[in-house]
């Protein structure tokens, strides 16, 4: 029956492809040969996926008015529905301004704006809405996804009237151009080789793969010879992401807008889901936190320098990502300095004395000091 189903899939195209991995979701925990079955079918999918991210010619990812230039320190897209109040949040946040109006696709190209925040230049890009069938090339549905994968963090804006339904909708386009939203990339080493067969070894007791059904997945692929190591308990789908390869994993920022318009209840229910933030843009409620949130899903962290015998220069800083050595830090300040690099005192958070002398391995904290000392 569910040779059936993929059958069906191949004709119909993928809108409906999407609709039968729900269903697939949903039945996660079946008996052992039916997840075989599953696993085989999921692979067939994933295939039929890959190619909704093929470019099609002049409809394809780098349309007129999408090719924005990276700047700044990090790239964040607007992704959402229309009239969600992408285009109202670019314009409470930067100088830049994007038309808002009550009508659906207001916006038709990717605009930028610049928010300055803890002295750093995000690059936010207010996109065209998208709906429904998105992935598979609906309206712009193309452009802004091919948009989104190039961002660093991807704030997905939801009308909080209407949230939890278009938040599912777009998880589900996402999915399905392989953006992977707030996960890890799957622990698995996973290498092909020229003989040999299949290698297959885990580091712990596996619940949801074992040796047949991951043999059964790499034959969908043509792979016969490979080398795999489960280090983590991994779905079937998350081993089809690791021989796919071309997956991007996110984080993403929900946020919720227009509470001026639901329950004080509901706000508190929405506030409480994980990696969500309620705001209204027309009322300016809530911009603050959301600035925050957005900074925590970046992961930056700003590192102070300081010349010997002078103050740190607070005004200026530079903006690094979390877990940064010194290293990375004299990187940025000069490409030579490494190959000078005597030691580094740190003050702040890093540093356990005040100051303290350390070697180039050092990992720096946010708001910390430094004096580099040369050779
Ligand atoms: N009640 C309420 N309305 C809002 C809020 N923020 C934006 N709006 C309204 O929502 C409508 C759509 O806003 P836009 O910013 O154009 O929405 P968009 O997501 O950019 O829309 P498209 O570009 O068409 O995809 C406008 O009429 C805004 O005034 C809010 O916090 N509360
Ligand atoms: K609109
Ligand atoms: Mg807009």
């Amino acid at each position: 029956m569910l040779g059936e189903v993929s059958t069906v899939c191949v004709q119909a195209g993928p809108t409906v492809i999407t609709c039968v991995c729900v269903y697939l979701h949903e039945h996660d925990l079946l008996s052992a040969a039916t997840e075989y079955h599953l696993g085989l079918l999921k692979a067939k999918l994933a295939k039929y996926r890959a190619q909704l991210l093929e470019p099609t010619g002049k409809a394809g990812a780098k349309g007129e008015g999408f090719d924005v230039m990276k700047s700044g320190d990090a790239r964040v897209a607007l992704i959402g529905f229309p009239s969600v109040g992408k285009s109202t949040l670019l314009n409470v946040l930067t100088e830049t301004h994007s038309e808002c109006a009550s009508y659906e696709f207001t916006t038709l190209t990717c605009i930028p704006g610049v928010i300055q925040y803890n002295g750093a230049n995000i690059q936010l890009l207010d996109l065209p809405g998208i709906i429904e069938g998105a992935a598979s090339g609906k309206g712009r549905g193309r452009q802004v996804i091919a948009v989104a994968r190039t961002a660093d963090v991807v704030i997905m804006m939801l009308d909080a009237l209407k949230g939890d339904k278009q938040r599912e909708l777009l998880e589900m386009e996402l999915e399905a151009v392989g953006i992977r939203l707030n996960k890890r990339r799957p622990n698995i080493y996973f290498k092909i080789k020229k003989g040999g067969g299949l290698s297959f070894n885990s580091t712990l007791p596996l619940t949801h793969c074992n040796e047949k059904l991951v043999q059964m997945i790499l034959h969908e692929y043509k792979i016969f010879n490979a080398e795999v190591l489960f280090r983590e308990n991994c779905t079937a789908d998350e081993f089809i992401d690791v021989i796919m390869g071309n997956r991007v994993y996110m984080n993403c920022l929900y946020v919720y807008n227009k509470i001026d318009q639901i329950s004080i209840e509901e706000v508190d229910r929405i506030a409480h889901t994980p990696h969500s933030v309620v705001v209204s843009c027309n009322m300016r409620l809530n911009l603050d936190y959301l600035l925050e949130q957005l900074w925590e899903s970046l992961a930056l962290v700003r590192v102070y320098t300081k010349k010997r015998g002078e103050h740190p220069d607070f005004e200026g800083g530079l903006i690094l990502r979390r877990g940064c050595s010194v290293e990375h830090v004299c990187h940025v300040i000069h490409r030579q300095l490494k190959s000078q690099f005597k030691y580094a005192l740190v003050w702040g958070k890093s540093a356990k004395y005040s100051p303290q002398r350390v070697g180039i391995q050092h990992s720096m904290c946010h708001e910390d000091v430094i004096q580099v000392v040369k050779k």
